[in-house]
């Protein structure tokens, strides 16, 4: 047997962070966005005994160990009896651009074996994976997330847009991030005050309208804005295009713009893709 499985992707459209917790999370809350993913899982049945997993790397490196080998380990603790299989993914989306790249790989294995009956993990639970596993192993379009991400409200009906992913040459570490993001509130006094569902709510019901939302707010911000002048321009050059909307991806380093689905993002992708500063340009449409 074989499955193609379609990998998911998230952005937020607002991203408060509050404090650090004991576990060594901060508390968030955000409204998560899902997006196609150009990367695809291939699921293969190994029809042969005492044969182990196989998972192939291709296309765009990342360190570490493959989050697809954690997902299946975490499905076989829960119970799911899997047999040996053989997964392949060729990655697109730069790691360390802030979309769940990797996370959604994993998320899209957590939903071929709920959907195939093998196990059915609870948010909960494929958050040990990551903070953004859960969103994305869910399958709603938009989801209110609080507590790291695992606090998972659906909303309806969805967004339709089309836009840019934008990944530069650098890339964000989360864990760097967050604590860069703690030090610069420490040093600069900044509020830290969570944002609320009503907020999330009016950010889309604008989008849904197709009125002008401009920078969206997402508290790493500030921390990428010090770090790389070039966000600057980002925010500037999306505002030129006529962009519904635009923001940092996660806490960083990607970028997105969203347009109205009836633009022509030609002039756009084409300005895009010149910048030097610009590692990958990923169209979407949803
Ligand atoms: C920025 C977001 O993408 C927003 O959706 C997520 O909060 C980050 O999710 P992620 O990249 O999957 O990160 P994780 O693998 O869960 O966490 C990596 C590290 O980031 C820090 N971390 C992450 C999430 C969170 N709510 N608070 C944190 O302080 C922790 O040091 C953690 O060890
Ligand atoms: N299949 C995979 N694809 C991409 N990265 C992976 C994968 N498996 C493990 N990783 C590692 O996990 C990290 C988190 O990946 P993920 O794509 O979910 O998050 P991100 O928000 O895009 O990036 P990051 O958390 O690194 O800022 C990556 O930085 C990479 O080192």
């Amino acid at each position: 047997m074989e499955w193609i499985e379609p990998c998911p992707l998230k952005v937020n459209l607002c991203l408060g962070v509050g404090h650090l917790q004991a576990d060594g999370y901060h508390e968030v809350e955000t409204l998560f966005w899902r997006l196609p993913s150009p990367e695809i899982l291939t699921i293969r049945e190994i029809n042969v005994n005492n044969v182990r997993d196989r998972i192939f790397r291709s296309g765009d490196p990342f360190a570490g160990e493959h989050l697809v080998r954690r997902a299946l380990d975490l499905l076989r603790r829960h119970g799911a009896v899997l047999p040996p299989l053989e997964i392949g993914c060729s990655k697109v989306v730069p790691a360390g651009g802030g979309v769940g790249g990797g996370s959604g790989n994993a998320a899209a294995l957590i939903r071929w074996a709920r959907r195939y009956g093998f196990a059915s993990l609870l948010p909960e639970e494929t958050g040990e994976l990551g903070s953004d596993v859960p969103f994305l192993a869910d399958g709603a379009p938009l989801a209110w997330g609080g507590g790291r991400g695992e606090r998972l409200l659906p909303l309806s009906p969805g967004v339709q847009a089309k836009g840019f992913l934008v990944f530069p040459r650098w890339v964000s570490c989360t864990a760097e991030a967050y604590g860069r993001l703690d030090a610069l509130r420490e040093a600069c006094g900044l509020s830290q005050e969570l944002p609320d569902r009503e907020e999330g709510e009016r950010i889309l019901s604008d989008l849904r309208e197709r009125r002008v939302v401009g920078l969206l707010p997402n508290d790493f911000v500030s921390v990428s804005e010090s770090l790389h002048g070039e966000y600057r321009e980002a925010w500037a050059l999306a505002e030129w295009a006529g962009a519904l909307a635009w923001g940092l991806c996660g806490s960083g380093s990607g970028w997105f713009v969203v347009l109205d689905p009836r633009a022509d993002a030609t002039s756009l992708g084409q300005v895009l893709g010149r910048l030097s500063w610009v590692r990958r340009l990923v169209a979407w449409e949803g």
